[in-house]
């Protein structure tokens, strides 16, 4: 009898416990279900009546989302909506709902530079919203991370990106471009097309892995089309079907395996480099991954180490190459089209590669005089704007163009934007390499030309971007003449980012 008393007291307490823990939970997930009520009643009310004006195609209760998504895959698509809120608002933000996400689009050089580098502190990259399904890729690398982790690596790459790589670039690009160009010439005349944005995404990957890790044109053709870009492909689905990440499906299961199997590749190279280091055997030609490497302290190597370096590499992998591709072959879409900067820019190519002694590649002196054909790759990176926005998230209450914005305010930064005001940019939706001789165009500081934006978050990889450009470039319209194959050439797609052609781009050569 005790001890079914005993044992009832024990059953009681066991159930008023466990009551106790249920009310406890269900308590505290009502009070972050409040907070989180009241900061969004907070954000609407600042907005509301801070000043900013609301976008047009707003409908209640799901704000601007409608719109968006009838933009996707049509024209005007997703980014020129943004362009076209930011530009009618500027120099004031446009204020837009998306979902239950208050967001202020901005496209005006004050608000942009006070955003990047003024108040920089003030503002967070916006992971969540804008790198989703991109993460297994970037990590916690560059691109994503925030505070110390960014800043202790920004250090580490900058030095390790500096003038010596930049030389190796010029080798790398110019053995990329002769592989690419001895593929057309087995085209020459004979009237097939070629589709230009695959070769230059392929030609784009070997120069980035072979700068990175001294991947062959051979592994880097093996790893990239095999597991890299099927990541990637299923990385750009899941941003518009968002679902894709839960379902548990073949291309599901596929996708993870790639994952794995790419991790692994990229950390297998770095523990190979690694030993190499630790017993003292040096690489008389270094590229990126031994110059970052040589700046790990010995007790400080470990997985961390590994994992931090695997993401800084996918992230160099992903930032470096789709973006240069698609300026490239933007670039001689817009030169075929406009005969008379084709002839000049050829002029230029034959003046500057022309005087390079047979056998010697230029150097970076000789190639700084492309300056047309480096005007007409900046004139393509503002008419095409091939990331026409970035965002970032506020962490404190600010004033933006007069308007407050309250924190916790997703601020989508409309490059396009801004690259397309007629009153910053006359004749903006013209393709006139002009504006850009002579170092002119892209002061820094005017926050009017952003492609690879301003202040201590601007792109790491802009120089060597432009210098394998110029190099491609500057070989492949010197020694073949294109001729547009396709009327679609010109249709710029509307989903992904960077702004690629629509159904790629085919060129006959001669
Ligand atoms: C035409 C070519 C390129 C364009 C238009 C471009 C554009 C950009 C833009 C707009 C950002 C800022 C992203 C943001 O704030 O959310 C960025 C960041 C970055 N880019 Fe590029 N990029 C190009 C080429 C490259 C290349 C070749 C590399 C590497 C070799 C590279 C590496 C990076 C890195 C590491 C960051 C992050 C910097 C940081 O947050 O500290 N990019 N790029």
């Amino acid at each position: 009898m005790a001890l079914d008393l005993a044992r009832v007291t024990l059953a009681v307490l066991v159930v008023v416990l466990a009551l106790r823990v249920a009310d406890a939970v269900v308590i505290a997930r009502v009070v972050r279900a409040t907070k989180k009520i009241a900061h969004w009643a907070r954000r609407e009310i600042i907005l509301a009546l801070g000043g900013a004006a609301r976008a047009e195609r707003f409908v209640p209760v799901l704000g601007h989302t409608v719109a968006l998504f009838k933009a996707v895959g049509r024209y005007p698509c997703t980014w020129d909506l943004f362009a076209t809120w930011g530009t009618t608002a500027a120099p004031r933000p446009a204020r837009v709902q998306i979902f239950q996400r208050h967001c202020v689009v901005v496209a005006d050089p004050e608000l942009v530079k006070r955003v990047m580098q003024t108040n920089l502190k003030n503002y967070k990259k916006d992971t969540e919203f804008s790198y989703e399904p991109f993460l297994e890729i970037l990590g916690t690398g560059l691109v994503t991370s925030e505070g110390e982790t960014w800043r202790a690596q920004r250090q580490r790459i900058s030095s390790a990106l500096r003038i010596e790589i930049l030389d190796d670039i010029i080798a790398i690009a110019t053995r990329a471009v002769n592989r690419l160009s001895d593929k057309l010439e087995k085209v020459r005349g004979k009237g097939e097309a070629v589709e230009l944005a695959e070769e230059f995404r392929l030609l784009t990957l070997q120069v980035i892995a072979e700068a990175i890790l001294s991947l062959t044109p051979e592994q880097s053709d093996e790893v990239m089309p095999n597991l890299y870009l099927p990541i990637m492909d299923e990385c750009n689905r899941r941003s518009l079907e968002p679902w894709r990440k839960f379902l548990p499906t073949r291309e599901w299961r596929e996708h993870r395996k790639r994952v794995a199997a790419l991790n692994k590749y990229i950390v297998d190279l770095i523990r190979v480099r690694w030993k190499k280091r630790v017993s003292g055997e040096t690489n008389p030609n270094p590229d990126i991954l031994d110059r970052v490497l040589a700046s790990v302290e010995m007790e400080e190597y470990g997985s961390d180490v590994e994992e931090q370096m695997c993401f800084e590499i996918k992230t160099f992998l992903l930032a470096g190459h789709e973006t240069s591709a698609a300026m490239l072959v933007w670039t001689i879409y817009e030169l075929v089209k406009n005969e008379d900067k084709m002839t000049e820019a050829v002029a230029e190519a034959n003046k500057v590669l022309g005087a390079v002694k047979p056998g010697n590649l230029p150097t970076r002196d000789e190639l700084a005089h492309l300056d047309y054909c480096v005007s007409a790759l900046k004139e393509t990176l503002r008419l095409y704007s091939v990331v026409p926005v970035v965002t970032r998230r506020a962490v404190e209450d600010d004033v933006l163009g007069g308007c407050k914005i309250p924190k916790g305010t997703t601020v989508i930064i409309s490059l396009q934007g801004i690259h397309h005001r007629e009153d910053l940019w006359p004749n903006a939706m013209s393709f006139e390499p002009e504006r850009f001789l002579n170092g002119k165009g892209d002061e820094i500081g005017n926050y009017a030309y952003l492609p690879f934006i301003q202040g201590p978050r601007n792109c790491l990889g802009q120089y060597l971007a432009l210098l394998e450009a110029r190099v491609v470039l500057a070989t492949l319209i010197r020694r073949f003449k294109f001729k547009s194959a396709s009327a679609n050439n010109g249709k710029k797609h509307t989903k992904a980012i960077p702004i690629a052609p629509a159904d790629g781009m085919w060129f006959t050569v001669e």
